[in-house]
């Protein structure tokens, strides 16, 4: 049973290295973005409400995604374990998060933090708008996302650095390349 976080700055490869993950630990990769844009493109109420945050590139807010997250994990495929894509992004999410798995008498193993610089993230990010289209992938978008990243979500990783379960992995290289160091920063045999 493995309880996992992967948390970086948008365009770090998370949603790639998610799925790596996920195969070679056979656990659920939840990706709350996912979740939220399956949700815009159904329609949902939850989705109607999300689009206005997301087109902006905005976070949707804690009650909203604490809430999304908290039904998510009740669900029986995270028994065996689950890896986070996503969220926590706030201070506040991160006490969600710690109250939904105590209340299950869980924790987290660990948070895997994914690095690269803001160039390479804008670069990536704008090749990644050509192929999937997403409306939150424009160069504005992108550095009001990057800019809310460090404002908001680098203290996620501080608070979790402060339990000791972070691990640090260079996001910078060939998609392999950085899925080895993943693994080996799991310890995982590759
Ligand atoms: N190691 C890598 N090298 C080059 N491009 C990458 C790498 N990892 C991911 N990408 C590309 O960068 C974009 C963002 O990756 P994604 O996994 O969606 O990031 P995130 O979920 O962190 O925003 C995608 O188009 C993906 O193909
Ligand atoms: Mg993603």
């Amino acid at each position: 049973m493995t309880r996992l976080l992967i948390i970086g700055p948008p365009g770090a490869g998370k949603g790639t290295q998610a799925e790596k993950i996920s195969e070679r630990l056979q656990i659920v990769a939840i990706s709350t973005g996912d979740i939220f844009r399956a949700n815009v493109k159904g329609g949902t109420p939850l989705g109607v409400e999300a689009k206005k945050y997301i087109d902006a590139g905005n976070f949707v807010p804690d009650s909203v995604t604490n809430n999304m997250v908290r039904d998510r994990l009740a669900q029986q495929d995270v028994k065996d374990g689950f890896l986070l894509d996503g969220y926590p992004r706030t201070s506040a999410q991160v006490d969600a998060l710690d109250e939904i798995l105590a209340a299950q008498g869980q924790k987290l193993d660990g948070v895997l933090q994914l690095t690269a610089d803001d160039n390479e993230l804008v670069a990536r990010l704008l090749k990644r708008a050509e192929i999937e289209g997403r409306a939150d992938d424009t160069e504005e978008v992108i550095r009001h996302r990057l800019a809310l990243y460090h404002e908001e979500t680098q203290v996620v990783v501080d608070r979790y650095e402060e339990r000791g379960i972070v691990r640090k992995v260079d996001g910078i290289g060939a998609i392999d390349e950085v899925t080895d160091r993943v693994l080996s920063a799991l310890n995982v045999n590759a």
